[in-house]
């Protein structure tokens, strides 16, 4: 017996960090919007624990016990006093280390298909907790929609949304290191007094009424400045995507991967190609969102 679970990427429609607190991490207001690129993860019993991958980015996802579908197996198998031996194959199309949550995403799809393989049946507060011990942002993998994260990101407030937003991705060469990024933004903010991050109310209040031309003026990311400071050439994409008519444009997360919010499909399909044709981005992908979290299909 197999289960297959879709789960989505995510963009960060802002993203407010505080200073580092004493346990390393940062204490965020995190705005995540669910987008509909998708990885699949599929489990099967086996004998043994083990994970496969294809998708253009295969390569570079690690196989063994540190990926986090196989940390989450192994989460739920050990507290429910069960083996862990499944096979699970990840479909992936979300970039790999690129600011969008695809590890995450992998994470959320293996606890939710072995508790469904298996019959565990956790409750859905289990499963958030489960999720929040994996990652910070693998809570909104399991939920997906619109979410406002507070603490380090994994404490969720849904949030209403009255449209269906439009992006296009510009994905770099190579990934960032999340936790470099959060250490560039630490450097950067030294002898800085850093206020307490806060959701930006004309931000939500755009989203609440679908408002894409709000929204995109109320886009922010605290750690844009760190990512680009690593990657400077991620600026020459976000002009190439403003002088293309994205109406916006911010780094996705930690980055490096661009996020441009469009008017609408056709919009998002000349952007994508004029993107493409700039040369400062190694691929483009469009995408809408918000959509559904982790899905058993
Ligand atoms: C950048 C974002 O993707 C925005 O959604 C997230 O904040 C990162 O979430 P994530 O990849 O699930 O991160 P985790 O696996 O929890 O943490 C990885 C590392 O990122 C840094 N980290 C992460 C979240 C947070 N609120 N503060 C941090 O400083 C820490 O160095 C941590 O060791
Ligand atoms: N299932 C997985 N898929 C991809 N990467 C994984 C997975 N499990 C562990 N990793 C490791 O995590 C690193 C970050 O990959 P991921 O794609 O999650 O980054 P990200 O999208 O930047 O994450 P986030 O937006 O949550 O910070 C990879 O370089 C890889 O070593």
């Amino acid at each position: 017996m197999s289960v297959t679970v879709r789960v989505p990427a995510k963009v960060n429609v802002q993203l407010a960090v505080g200073a580092a607190r004493p346990d390393g991490f940062h204490d965020l207001a995190n705005v995540f919007l669910a987008v509909g690129l998708y990885d699949e993860v599929t489990v099967t019993e086996a004998d043994e624990l083990r994970v496969t991958c294809t998708g253009p980015d295969a390569g570079q996802v690690p196989l063994d016990r540190t990926n986090l579908a196989a940390r989450a197996a192994l989460l739920l198998a050990g507290r429910h006093g069960r083996s862990p031996a499944v096979h699970i194959h990840i479909a992936k199309d979300i970039p790999v280390a690129g600011g969008m949550a695809g590890g995450s995403a992998d994470g959320a799809g293996a606890l939710v298909a072995c508790d469904a393989l298996w019959g565990t049946n956790a409750s859905r507060e289990e499963l958030l907790d489960l999720c929040a011990e994996l990652g910070s942002d693998v809570p909104f993998s399991l939920v997906g929609g619109a979410a406002l994260g507070t603490g380090r990101g994994e404490r969720l407030r849904p949030l209403e949304v009255g449209g269906t937003f439009h992006w296009v991705f510009a994905m770099a060469d190579g990934g960032l290191s999340t936790p470099a990024v959060f250490r560039e933004f630490d450097r950067l903010a030294e002898g800085v007094d850093i206020p307490g991050p806060t959701a930006s109310d004309d931000l939500l209040a755009a989203l609440a009424k679908g408002d894409v031309h709000t929204l995109a003026g109320t886009l922010s990311n605290d750690l844009q400045p760190a990512a680009l400071s690593l990657r400077p050439s991620l600026a020459d994409t976000l002009e190439a995507g403003r002088a293309a008519g994205a109406l916006a444009g911010l780094v996705s997360g930690s980055g490096p991967t661009t996020a441009f919010l469009v008017e609408d499909a056709e919009a998002a399909s000349a952007v994508a190609k004029a993107l493409q044709a700039s040369g400062t981005c190694r691929s483009v992908r469009t995408a809408a969102g918000p959509v559904p979290g982790a899905t058993v299909i």
